[in-house]
């Protein structure tokens, strides 16, 4: 049965009134108090961020931080260690059948959001990203590295790690969390969970071989548990034993359930979506995409008054080594990765060209792409440049200077850089799935294609160049890109919603 906290009306604290979640298993107290969620994520744009996932784990807690006691609980990386200032040790994780134990540090960001770093030197200490070492190859132990985080997340979740503070809610985010539901699941402890899917496509598989070594019973084997065509998944695990499953978009909450995006997982989460458990809440960007304040941008404008994205389109192109020309820019900011049609930007280089257009690429990723985009753009010296690495300088000035992003993902979850480039009034060209179909609206604010192939992708490449030889429509475009509404507080909005009904759900 629920019992809940009391909600004093007259408390100094009454103004979070509606943030109270009727979710807590503990005794009903007349003491107010605001609802504690664990934010559970393998990177935090504030350290240490692979791709959008540490965007949004930066930005949603912030989003939701007036409403909750939101901490955030992530992996001690070196990169977490050496950035995040002073550690109080405040719980001893034990070690737990192939995972070992390790220490329960709690910090605070500069803004003073509290974070619970792992501290399990062991797993953690090492140069590379989270998931990879510095050639790319997957870290071997990961099963363990994240199995660890999401025993820490269940234990902290059920009053074992920090003796003053414990989650009413825990929200995970992607495979790297997603064991933490099945641990508290394995326990019987009914403590609600939310998972969000970033990406469907990563999704922690490991042999059957680890399952002791992780604590799995081996009951929990099977279709109706962590098992995925004979091995252990740690996605699934998250989306089989959460009580609610969002993902980042509301096209892409529908893609999943059918088998052409549904990457082997369709079934089930078709299953949760006819249980009403399946949701889609397009992320929003942070305040600092702020044209008018970016202290990246050489020059800085605003919707009213473009006139700034000049200089920072000629600062791109010297600082890409283009000739210094008033023609149609664009750009590609993009992990390169077979999902982001990398290879469709690719072919498509040689038409824009062609028609007196100039492209910037920065990315990083596949090795193939990174050598094939390096011989593109010496094939055509002036007209088309190529950084490798990662700089957020280089792609704040790109959504800047740029009139468009090419944005030609096979699949998107939701996608980050159209609603970026869209504040910069660049007008993103980009499939129509997932949350590229939510935020472009064809010929208003950018360009959608309906199907991932060269030809239609160069179709919309052509409406782009017709567009930039009309100024008029030009303008008018960039700036309604530039005022369309993509701040969190409507998705944060909506994940208190589903938060309320997660907790209703897990206490039914
Ligand atoms: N070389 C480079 N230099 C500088 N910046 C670079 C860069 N390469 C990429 N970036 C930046 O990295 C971010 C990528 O974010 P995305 O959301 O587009 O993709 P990602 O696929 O990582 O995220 C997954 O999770 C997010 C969050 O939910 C979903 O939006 C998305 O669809 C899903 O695939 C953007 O902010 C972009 O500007």
């Amino acid at each position: 049965m629920l019992e809940s906290y009391q909600l004093d009306a007259g408390s100094a604290v009454s103004t979070m009134a509606h943030a109270e979640l009727q979710c807590s298993s503990q005794p009903s107290i007349s003491v107010t108090r605001r609802q504690s969620i664990l934010f559970v994520t393998s990177e935090i744009s504030d350290y240490i961020k692979a791709g959008g996932l540490g965007e949004v784990s930066a930005a949603l807690p912030r989003a939701l931080r007036h409403h909750y006691d939101v901490r955030i609980l992530i992996p001690g990386y070196r990169q977490v260690l050496s950035q995040i200032g002073a550690v109080e040790e405040v719980a001893r994780l034990s070690a737990s059948y192939g995972i070992p134990a390790c220490s329960l540090g709690r910090a605070m960001t500069r803004d003073g959001l509290i974070v619970y770093v792992l501290l399990c030197p062991e797993l953690y200490d090492r140069d590379g990203s989270p998931y990879v070492d510095s050639f790319g190859v997957d870290w071997c132990d990961n099963d363990i590295r994240f199995a660890r985080l999401g025993l820490a997340a269940a234990d902290i979740a059920s009053g074992n790690g920090d003796p003053l503070w414990r989650a009413d809610l825990l929200h995970l985010n992607d495979w790297p969390s997603g064991l933490a539901s099945a641990y508290l699941a394995w326990r019987g402890q009914r403590i609600p969970t939310i998972l969000t899917i970033h990406n469907l496509a990563y999704q922690g598989n490991f042999e059957r071989s680890r399952l002791s070594h992780l604590g799995i019973p081996d009951a929990a084997f099977h279709i109706e548990g962590v098992e995925f065509y004979g091995k252990v998944s740690f996605l699934k695990a998250g989306i089989y034993y959460s009580s609610h499953i969002t993902t980042v978009s509301s096209t892409y909450a529908q893609e999943i359930t059918r088998p052409e995006f549904g990457c082997g997982l369709d079934g089930l989460l078709r299953a949760r979506a006819e249980e009403g458990r399946l949701d889609g809440i397009i992320n929003g960007i942070d305040e600092s995409w702020d044209p008018s304040t970016d202290p990246y941008l050489v020059s800085r404008f605003s919707a009213e008054n473009c006139r700034g994205k000049r200089a920072n389109a000629e600062s791109v192109r010297r600082s890409f080594g283009l000739a210094l020309n008033t023609g149609p820019l664009f750009a590609v900011v993009s992990r390169l990765v077979h999902q982001k049609g990398v290879d469709l930007a690719i072919s498509a280089a040689e038409t824009i060209v062609s028609q007196g257009g100039q492209i910037a690429f920065i990315g990083q990723g596949e090795p193939r792409f990174e050598a094939e985009l390096q011989a593109l753009a010496g094939r055509h010296p002036g007209s088309i440049g190529v950084k490798i690495g990662y700089d957020e300088g280089d792609a704040r000035r790109m959504y800047a200077g740029s009139d468009f992003l090419l944005m030609p993902s096979r699949f998107e979850p939701c996608g980050l850089s159209q609603m970026y480039a869209q504040r910069f009034g660049s007008l993103p060209i980009a499939h129509r799935t997932g949350g590229l179909a939510d935020t472009i609206e064809d010929g208003v604010n950018g360009f959608l294609f309906g199907e991932p192939s060269l030809n239609r992708f160069k179709d919309a490449i052509k409406r782009g160049l017709d567009t930039f030889r009309s100024r008029s429509r030009l303008i008018a475009m960039r700036r309604a890109a530039m005022k369309r509404p993509h701040g969190w507080d409507r998705s944060a909005s909506r994940y208190q919603e589903v938060y309320e009904r997660a907790c209703h759900a897990a206490f039914a």
